[in-house]
């Protein structure tokens, strides 16, 4: 079971495009078009399944939001900042 993270270590490590939301971490990636925005969730949930760790994904018009936490430890965990990586790098 992973660490919880404190807020010095999170602000510390949390990539410029992302930001807090309690226990979750969050980005809304831009898209100008829907169906991309679409693609990209589905390799996000790729990445998930590969690293079996899940993201909460919401798909809107030229947009997709996801949402990081560690539900088993009950926040912001490595795992959490590492698939925000991970899921940068699908871009
Ligand atoms: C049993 C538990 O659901 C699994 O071990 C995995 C699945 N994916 C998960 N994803 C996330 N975000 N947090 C978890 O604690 C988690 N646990």
């Amino acid at each position: 079971m992973a660490e919880l993270l404190s807020d010095d270590e999170i602000d510390a490590q949390l990539g410029s495009d992302w930001e807090r939301d309690g226990d979750e971490i969050v980005r809304v990636y831009e898209f100008d078009d829907y169906l991309d925005g679409v693609a990209f969730a589905a390799s996000v949930g790729e990445v998930a399944e590969e690293e079996f760790h899940h993201p909460e994904i919401m798909i809107r018009y030229q947009e997709v939001e996801v949402r990081l936490t560690s539900h088993e430890e009950g926040g912001i965990t490595d795992k959490d900042l590492r698939l925000a990586d991970l899921f940068d790098d699908e871009l």
